[in-house]
């Protein structure tokens, strides 16, 4: 486990191409020890610039959901370094850590994970009033944010009253409460049918479109083909990266029948 600070380290990381809104090197975590111990990440570099959408496809256990949840300060790294925006966040105390899951990083779960007593638009607000904005602009920002998922007549249900698809939307207009710099999705389809599946995507092809750095773990071939990039894992490492064109109008999208 690395030392921990409850500052966020200002150790920049100068690149030709600019400073990446995430940077990884090394990053590796492992359960357990001697026999039954797993390699779950072992040894993954990435870089994400700005605007960019990369998609992680992989066979299941092979390390996708432990690096999100790496990258999303959810679990500790057992060694290698992260950079988010130039600074250094692998090794934070606790106290950096849930601000910086606050406000830094937007996340997206298969299970939605939705708060079930809230309605949609307390869910939304909740990650701005959490950050000290105030009732009445976490408010404001909420009711736009579930405008732009088309869910504003919806806002004052709970999310028992909500279908699949609809839920996601209220996780994804959460996730995007505090304008991260980055937004983590981990199968974000994964429980969803394929009408409801559509919907989810036509929102991260507008999101990418608007400039959203975003990084998206996905068995589903129809989302990954919005990304920038895919990247193949395979036993907790990188094997392979290919370059769509983005967006589902790329040879990807037209492969799985999507049209624009
Ligand atoms: N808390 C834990 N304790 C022990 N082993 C774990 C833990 N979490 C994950 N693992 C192991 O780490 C490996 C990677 O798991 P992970 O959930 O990251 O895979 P995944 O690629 O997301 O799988 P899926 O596509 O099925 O969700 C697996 O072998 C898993 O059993």
């Amino acid at each position: 486990m690395n030392d921990t600070t409850d500052d966020i380290a200002d150790e920049s990381t100068d690149d030709a191409a600019g400073t990446p809104v995430l940077r990884v090197r090394g990053l590796r975590k492992q359960y357990g020890a001697g026999e039954g111990m797993v390699r779950a990440v072992d040894g993954v570099d990435l870089d994400i610039g700005a605007a960019e959408t990369v998609a992680v496809m992989g066979p299941s256990g092979c390390g996708k959901s432990t690096l999100l949840h790496l990258l999303g300060g959810l679990e500790r790294p057992s060694g290698g370094q992260v950079w988010l925006q130039g600074r250094r966040i692998d090794g934070i105390g606790e106290k950096a850590l849930a601000r910086m899951r606050r406000t830094d990083i937007g996340f997206v779960f298969q299970s939605f994970h939705l708060m079930e007593e809230l309605t949609a638009v307390e869910n939304v607000e909740l990650p701005a009033l959490l950050a000290g904005r105030s009732p009445r602009a976490a408010r404001e920002r909420a009711a736009q944010l579930l405008e732009q998922v088309g869910l504003a007549e919806r806002a004052h249900f709970l999310p028992s009253a909500l279908s699949g698809g609809q839920r996601q939307r209220v996780a994804l207009a959460r996730a995007l409460s505090n304008e991260p710099p980055l937004v983590l999705a981990d199968e974000p389809t994964g429980n969803l049918d394929s009408a409801a599946t559509v919907e989810v995507l036509r929102l991260f092809e507008s999101l990418h479109r608007r400039g959203q750095t975003l990084l998206i773990v996905t068995h589903d071939a129809r989302i990954a083909a919005t990304a920038d990039r895919l990247i193949s894992m395979r036993d907790g490492a990188f094997v392979d990266e290919t370059r769509l064109g983005g967006g589902s109008t790329g040879r990807l999208g037209a492969l799985v029948g999507l049209e624009d």
